[in-house]
């Protein structure tokens, strides 16, 4: 990704951060992404549910460029981005946060980060033996630890790190990478009670600071945590709005809430 590219990119926009644009797409006959159109502002945090298999995750596979709709359009800052490749989207600013697989196991907590600082700096992954001494490099790493509370675990191997603090170093990897808009696949899932309640304040840390679009199925955190909630079910919006609103929808209530309480 050239500089001529991103500077106007930032110039041009005006609307939201990221808007989905009747997106479309099957699995041979079936309909996993049916029309889909929402838009994340600059600052807000949307989150998506629905129940399982109603295509959330296949949504974000799109938006990251993982998997490539069959019709729609994806726009970031204003620029149509669905022809752009992963890394592509990466350096334009669309962080995906890859649950624990982007972590190195055997490279201590404060190393990860900073490969991280590194990547965003565009400089070569050849030099990553020498990344844990450049202090250009660790300075931030630190200031991104802080804010995730693990600073004290800085110099552990981040294999040895518990499962929740793995899911917070993610977060903090995902961060470092300075995006404008963070994709979050359920990273609630699989933490103790304990464990949520950090990452729930870490997120609730970042809200307005960039835009974050969360799937999760924990509704007390996204009830918490979103500005607007999406519906999905069978690949399909079937409502958008408040947490007040989504819960006193009638549809959303028989399609997904109410199956909760059942
Ligand atoms: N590569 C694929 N090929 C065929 N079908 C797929 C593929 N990926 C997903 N599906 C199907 O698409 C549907 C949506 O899957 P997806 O994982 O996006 O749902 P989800 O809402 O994220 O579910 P969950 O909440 O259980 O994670 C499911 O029926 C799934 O089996």
């Amino acid at each position: 990704m050239n500089e001529t590219r991103s500077a106007p990119m930032t110039a041009r926009m005006t609307g939201p951060l990221l808007v989905l644009d009747h997106l479309a797409k099957n699995y041979g006959a079936l309909k996993v992404t049916d029309d889909v159109s929402l838009t994340v502002g600059a600052t807000e945090l949307h989150a998506i549910i629905g129940p399982n298999g109603a295509g959330k995750t296949t949504l974000i596979h799109q938006i990251s460029g993982l998997a490539q709709p069959d019709s729609g359009r994806i726009l970031f800052a204003g620029e149509d981005i669905t022809p752009l490749t992963m890394a592509e989207r990466a350096a334009e600013g669309l962080a995906r946060s890859f649950q624990i697989t982007s972590i190195l196991p055997d490279f201590s907590v404060l190393e990860n980060v900073a490969l991280a600082v590194q990547g965003r700096s565009g400089s070569s992954f050849r030099f990553v033996r020498n990344a844990s001494r450049e202090e250009a490099l660790n300075a931030p790493a630190r200031v991104i630890l802080n804010q995730f509370d693990l600073l004290p675990r800085a110099d552990v191997p981040a294999g040895l790190l518990s499962y929740g603090e793995k899911r917070q170093l993610e977060l903090a990897i995902a961060l470092a990478t300075r995006p404008r808009l963070l994709l979050l696949d359920e990273p609630l899932a699989g933490t103790s009670h304990e464990e949520s309640a950090r990452i729930i304040a870490t997120l609730k840390g970042l809200k307005g600071t960039l835009g974050i679009l969360l799937i999760e199925h924990d509704m007390d955190a996204v009830f918490q945590l979103a500005d607007r909630i999406s519906v999905l079910v069978y690949g399909r919006i079937i409502a958008t709005g408040s947490a007040d609103e989504v819960r006193n929808n009638p549809e959303v209530r028989s399609a997904y809430l109410g199956e909760e309480a059942a």
